[in-house]
């Protein structure tokens, strides 16, 4: 049966030059053109049965899915050009059982005519849109996540399955894993991605000042409030996301608090008379050990288990090494964007230390190692020469519990590296270089996986 529908929308779109998308019940794809397959430069068969969101960037198809609402001519990112789309849901006995998605261009040419006509327009929507976002404030989606490895994909998977929900999500993982893009995912992923989105850091707020910053305070409520009083991050956040960063650092008084806001749905503005009723989803995030902090009295257990209904896990950037290269790739094109200069490429040497490093501070200390070696470099390559001190002398230096047989291969490895590269990758002239011959050249090539 599957194969017949395929067949019916491959007759009826098969060769037309507008872009067709139909996904499942779950928004998943079931069908897409050869159009759009090569607009999106995917291989169309090889991508039935992703989730949507996987494959089409700022799409809304599976909240088409779970709205039953049409979108008619909608505005649509795609790799920084903006199309114009249309998502009809698709129903059988009244029940919505996938949509169908439509890009609105006949050739890339017309597109790009209309495209320059509108970009004015867009550009002076693109303003507004920013001047939202602030106020939003969740700037990136599942797709500015990037990754290969298997268990953050299938912590893609998991918020793609709970993000509509409201319930409180608890996201775990050391400083630098990425914590508050998870969360601005699943903000953008859920029935309240128009409404706010607004990010408390726990760890930030002087103690005293805490219950003012969240709660909000009524004018005259202490020496020095401001006139007409201020609204707390809740009530900023009603009707959409509070994003409560380290959590784990919150004072025990001000969890009290939080809990009885959650629990009770209402709040109590600082020498307010009377309590407020408020609609907010939580996401915490932490990188401390919450049940230890518990067993010491320092998290309340109530509400670890109020904000731990749906718990993500971000694994550290040295447990999943493989990513390591997409991110750098991926930093690389993005720091160049933002700095002007254009570096493409690691040095082997460099690309070897990259993946020997713990990264203790993970994706951020990743971004921070390759911008400053941007600034640094004089060509479109990094070097060793490039990395700071702490990173290459890390690389140059001892370890601890190095044995001499690991501190020798370390150096024979940094020395072949170095040896190919500057012989322009002429293995020969390496080994030359080295002062061995060119098969014992080879089997160290083959041994160090080089
Ligand atoms: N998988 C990823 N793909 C792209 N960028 C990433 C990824 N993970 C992290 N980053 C980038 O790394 C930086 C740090 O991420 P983020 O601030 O979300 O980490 P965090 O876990 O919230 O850190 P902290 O606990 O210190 O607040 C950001 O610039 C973020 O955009």
């Amino acid at each position: 049966m599957l194969e017949e529908r395929n067949h019916v929308l491959e007759t009826l779109f098969g060769n037309v030059k507008h872009c067709i998308v139909v996904v499942d019940r779950d928004g998943r794809i079931s069908y897409m053109n050869e159009s759009y397959g090569r607009f999106l430069e995917v291989d169309q068969k090889e991508i039935t049965g992703r989730h949507v969101t996987e494959v089409i960037e700022n799409t809304r198809m599976h909240i088409v899915v779970d709205t039953g609402e049409e979108e008619m001519a909608d505005l649509q990112k795609i790799r920084g050009d903006y199309m114009i789309a249309h998502r009809i849901p698709l129903q059988e006995d009244g029940e919505v059982i996938g949509a169908l998605g439509m890009v609105l261009f006949r050739d890339t040419d017309e597109w790009k005519i209309m495209n320059t006509h509108i970009k004015d327009l867009l550009l002076e929507l693109e303003t507004y849109r920013s001047q939202m976002q602030h106020v939003n404030g969740a700037k990136y989606s599942l797709h500015d996540i990037i990754t290969t490895s298997p268990e953050v994909l299938q912590v893609k998977e998991k918020i793609r399955k709970t993000a509509y929900s409201d319930v409180s999500v608890l996201v775990r993982g050391e400083s630098g894993t990425g914590k508050e893009l998870f969360a601005h995912s699943i903000h953008h992923l859920s029935e309240r991605s128009q409404q706010p989105f607004i990010k408390v850091n726990c760890a930030a707020i002087p103690e005293h000042l805490i219950e003012a910053e969240l709660f909000g305070y009524q004018e005259g409520a202490f020496t020095g409030a401001k006139k007409g009083g201020k609204p707390g991050k809740f009530q900023l956040a009603h009707g959409g996301t509070l994003f409560l960063d380290e959590i784990g650092d919150m004072p025990l008084h001000a969890q009290v608090k939080i809990l009885r806001a959650l629990q009770e749905g209402e709040i109590e503005a600082v020498g307010a008379e009377k309590p407020q009723a408020i609609d907010v989803r939580i996401i915490a995030a932490t990188n401390r050990p919450l049940e230890a902090l518990i067993k010491e009295d320092k998290f309340r257990e109530d509400l670890f288990y109020r904000i731990n209904v749906v718990q993500i896990d971000i694994p550290p950037l040295r447990r999943r090494r493989g990513d390591i290269k997409v991110l750098t790739k991926f930093l690389l094109k993005k720091l160049s964007d933002r700095t002007g200069k254009r570096v493409e490429t690691l040095a082997p040497d460099v690309e070897a230390l990259f993946n020997k490093h713990d990264w203790p501070g993970n994706v951020r200390e990743l971004e921070n190692v390759i911008e400053s070696a941007i600034h640094m470099t004089d060509d479109g390559e990094i070097r060793y020469g490039d990395l700071p001190d702490y990173l290459s002398s890390a690389g140059n230096g001892q370890r601890a519990g190095q044995t001499l047989k690991d501190v020798v291969e370390e150096a024979e490895k940094t020395a072949i590296l170095r040896a190919i590269e500057e012989a322009g990758g002429d293995k020969c002239t390496a080994a030359d270089r080295l002062g061995i011959g060119k098969s014992s050249l080879y089997d160290k090539v083959k041994k160090y996986d080089l």
